[in-house]
């Protein structure tokens, strides 16, 4: 197993409050990891500290084996991709100018052919081909949210060139969008891990991601409370504790989330990475 995202004992601390403390967590090439929890729990800036948005003040976190801090800007171009909640741009650029900016800084080597190959596949990855020469800042939340997934796929896909060992991350990427493009951008950061990209993902919905997470990362008050399959960690007792809610009697046995009919059998099958 390949292990690309690591960190141990991480944590960060704003005078005495630690949002995020003494978390350790082992990311697979081609796996699928979801972090959930109720807000306030830590989540976005465990995903800031994971990126170097956010400077630990304990523990270390390392990136296909280097520490985070060492990797030149330009390469970690190539070797991750980061959706963050929001991004607003100040100038008004057109939806297919929004995922060109993807592929700017690491697409250089490409012919201008396989640039617009990358482009027109992460429109469609996104559904957003219809949307390609609207202005960005004319878009409906979801819209932009979509546009923000095309922008960071087009940037693995373009990455790809120099290297095959990357990371996906995303913060609350389905936090706008109607179920059916939910299911759509998880089926492609999916589809990603299938082809070997790391991906770790916050979410809300417990069925969305015990629908796609191979594995996933409960945190709760700062501190990582469970980690591992679904079926092990989304428990009855266990999203009472966490989340302070009861679920249906039919959840006693294996997934506890009841889990809506449009979801079954879609679980992607995943490749060995
Ligand atoms: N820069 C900061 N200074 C002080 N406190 C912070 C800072 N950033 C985050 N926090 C606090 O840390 C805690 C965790 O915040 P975080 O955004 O990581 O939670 P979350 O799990 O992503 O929540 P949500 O589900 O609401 O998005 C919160 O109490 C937040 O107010």
């Amino acid at each position: 197993m390949t292990i690309l995202l690591e960190a141990d004992d991480v944590g960060v601390a704003y005078g005495r409050h630690k949002p995020v403390d003494g978390v350790s967590l082992a990311l697979a090439r081609g796996e699928l990891m979801v972090v959930v929890g109720p807000n306030g729990a830590g989540k976005t800036t465990l995903m800031k500290l994971l990126t170097g948005e956010v400077a630990p003040t304990g523990g270390a976190v390392r990136l296909d084996g280097e520490a985070l801090g060492a990797i030149p800007a330009w390469r970690l171009a190539s070797q991750r991709a980061v959706m963050a909640q929001a991004s607003r741009l100040a100038f008004p650029f057109t939806v297919a100018e929004v995922v060109r900016i993807g592929i700017d800084s690491v697409g250089r080597a490409l012919t201008r052919g396989a640039r617009e190959r990358i482009i027109g596949e992460a429109l469609a990855a996104a559904d957003i081909g219809h949307l390609a020469a609207r202005s960005y800042q004319t878009l409906s939340g979801g819209e932009q949210q979509r546009v923000q997934f095309a922008r960071t796929f087009a940037q693995l896909r373009a990455g790809r060139t120099s290297t095959d060992r990357q990371v996906l991350f995303l913060d609350e990427p389905v936090a706008n969008l109607d179920l059916s493009h939910q299911i759509a951008l998880m089926e492609s950061a999916a589809r990603l891990a299938r082809e070997g990209v790391a991906v770790i993902a916050v979410l809300h919905d417990l069925n969305l991601a015990a629908t796609f997470a191979d594995r996933i990362l409960v945190m709760s008050g700062g501190r990582l409370h469970a980690l591992g399959a679904p079926a092990e960690v989304i428990t009855r007792a266990r999203v009472r504790d966490v989340f302070g809610v009861d679920l249906c009697r039919e959840a006693e046995s294996g997934l506890p989330v009841v889990l809506p009919q449009h979801y079954a059998g879609m679980r992607p099958e995943r490749g060995a990475a």
